[in-house]
């Protein structure tokens, strides 16, 4: 043979083994795709490394979610970026799947596992989480956040208290005159929340006061904005994002010092309390309770779990999560009150017979169904979180006898929960009544679930409760309210939060003087 016969036979022959080679890695790959994807939820194919991202409404997502539940079912999959995601719309499915340890896990974002490193409340698992959990649970109870216990007294004074500073302030400013009444309604229902969290309060002007505010307002809008970044991490390295994470950051940093700065207060305090009193228990306030149950537990143990990232965390998302939710509800429930001002009118009616001018106590709430049904048709139409927050599966599982592999996230959507016409008529109309049922008393259907339900279901839901009524009660008692611009958007902006658009009132005094 010679040797170009020799050459062309060589590359014959290496032709042949690319063609095999690559032949090979192909059908291993889409073999691997089907394995993976063996038994998924049906849902919506997507591009490579994005997923369905470029279909998801970005300053809407929960009506695409939604829309997409209609087509593909009540338990949906899809990726999102690198994110494999199951959507459930169902409550009875929800409510079992939610109530499993292997879901008590948060979805593996970004935000959780990277810019909170698992710390806190919110983003924790495993022990970590299990015992902030138990910590918040338990001093919420012994402070009074509870239906029925020896302290709830003393918490609806501490409530009632920062009410009526918020009506009197509105007497120095609002009467007559058109007002927004985020601001004052944010500082008064805020320093209650700094009350139960940190143990002291702020002026209204004072410079940190507002400082927290401003991030606790701005800070949900920018992970509303740097929300690819869940999904796709690498975007944090573009500019665009580089800036809003630096921001997120630096605040968080800032945040920390000042949290610093407290507890070094509040420990004083706490040792002052404790020889006084000889016990080592005397927490009035979350933060000590966190200093007195560290104080409790072996050197391990305290390093593990209480550490000082671990304090701050914690600190902040109580704060977070008990401010942003109840005062956002608290502006959709007025707008919807002004927009509807018969509904208005009779639940102040129904105040008026019942409390007859004196300010309100919890065991009210049964005899003023209208009232309560208001507060939960607020949270149906315009739940704070539409999309839901996210769960995450800690090992693989099984749903409705789909594989829900481990690592995927987990949304339970609210948005779709709530407005389900098969379960609520007209759901965009504003109708509290759907919620009394011929015997004039409450009925919630399971669709509702502001709070969610099971393992991870909000420890804050007594407390919001509270807050929601004592502070719609009293304004209503005090003040008839109507929208400045009665044709003001009532859709509102999505970032963590779906929050009202800016509006004001022109809020009105009710002659009638509450004792
Ligand atoms: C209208 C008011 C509120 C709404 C609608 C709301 C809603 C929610 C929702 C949907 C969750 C997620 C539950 C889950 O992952 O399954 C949650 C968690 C949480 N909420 Fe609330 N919440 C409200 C008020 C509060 C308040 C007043 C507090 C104060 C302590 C609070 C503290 C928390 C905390 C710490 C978590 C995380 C729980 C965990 O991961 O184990 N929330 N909330």
């Amino acid at each position: 043979m010679n040797s170009a016969l020799i050459q062309q036979m060589l590359i014959y022959f290496d032709n042949v083994l690319i063609f095999v080679f690559l032949t090979t890695a192909i059908i291993l790959i889409i073999a691997y795709q089907f394995w993976k994807n063996r038994n998924l939820p049906p849902g919506p194919w997507g591009l490579p490394i994005v997923g369905y991202l470029p279909w998801l409404d970005a300053k809407n997502p929960y009506l695409t979610l939604t829309a997409l539940s209609k087509k593909y079912g009540k338990v949906y999959g899809l990726s999102l970026g690198s994110v494999y995601t199951v959507v459930l719309t169902d409550p009875k499915i929800i409510k079992k799947v939610f109530s499993r340890d292997s879901t008590a896990g948060r979805a593996p974002l970004y935000l959780t596992h990277g810019i909170m490193n698992g710390y806190g409340l919110i983003c924790s698992e495993g022990d970590l989480w299990k015992e902030h959990r138990r910590l918040t649970f338990n001093y919420l109870r012994q402070f009074g956040a509870t239906k029925v216990g020896p302290n709830r007294k003393k918490m609806e004074n501490l409530i009632l208290h920062h009410c009526l500073d918020f009506t009197d302030h509105l007497k120095t400013v609002g009467e007559n005159t058109e007002i927004d009444i985020f601001p004052p309604l944010r500082h008064s229902l805020g320093s209650a929340v700094n009350v139960i969290i940190f143990g002291k309060s702020w002026d209204r002007d004072d410079k940190l006061w507002k400082r927290l505010q401003y991030f606790q307002e701005v800070a949900p809008k920018y992970l509303g904005v740097a929300g690819p970044i869940n999904f796709l991490p690498f975007l944090r390295f573009l500019p665009k994002y580089q800036n809003i994470m630096d921001f997120i950051l630096k605040g968080k940093e800032e945040t920390h010092i000042e949290y610093q700065k407290i507890i070094n207060e509040q420990s004083l305090i706490l040792d002052k309390l404790n020889i006084q009193n000889g016990v080592t228990n005397n927490a009035t306030n979350i933060l000590q309770g966190f200093l007195v149950e560290k104080q409790n537990k072996s050197a391990d143990v305290a390093e593990r779990l209480y550490s000082d990232d671990q304090f701050y965390h914690l600190l902040a998302d109580l704060f977070g999560a008990s401010l942003d939710t109840t005062v956002t509800t608290l502006r959709w429930y007025f707008m919807y009150l002004a927009k509807y001002p018969t509904i208005q009118d009779e639940i102040r009616k129904e105040l008026e017979d019942v409390l007859q001018g004196r300010p309100p106590s919890m065991e009210d709430l049964n005899h003023l169904p209208l009232t309560d049904a208001s507060i939960l048709e607020t949270m149906r139409i315009r739940p704070v979180v539409p999309v839901g927050i996210p769960h995450g599966s800690l090992e693989e599982m099984e749903i409705e006898g789909y594989r829900i592999p481990k690592g995927t996230m987990l949304v339970p959507l609210q948005w779709a929960l709530h407005h389900d016409e098969t379960v609520w008529k007209d759901p965009e109309q504003f109708n509290p009544r759907r919620f009394i049922n011929d015997e004039g008393k409450i009925e919630k259907p399971e669709h509702l679930m502001p709070f969610q339900v099971g393992k991870r279901m909000c420890v804050g839901n007594e407390l919001a409760g509270m807050f929601l009524f004592f502070f719609g009660a009293t304004l209503l008692q005090n003040y008839s309210i109507t929208l400045s611009d009665p044709n003001v958007d009532m859709w509102g902006e999505c970032g963590i939060t779906l929050t009202p658009q800016d509006h004001t009132f022109l809020i009105t005094p009710i002659n009638k003087n509450v004792k």
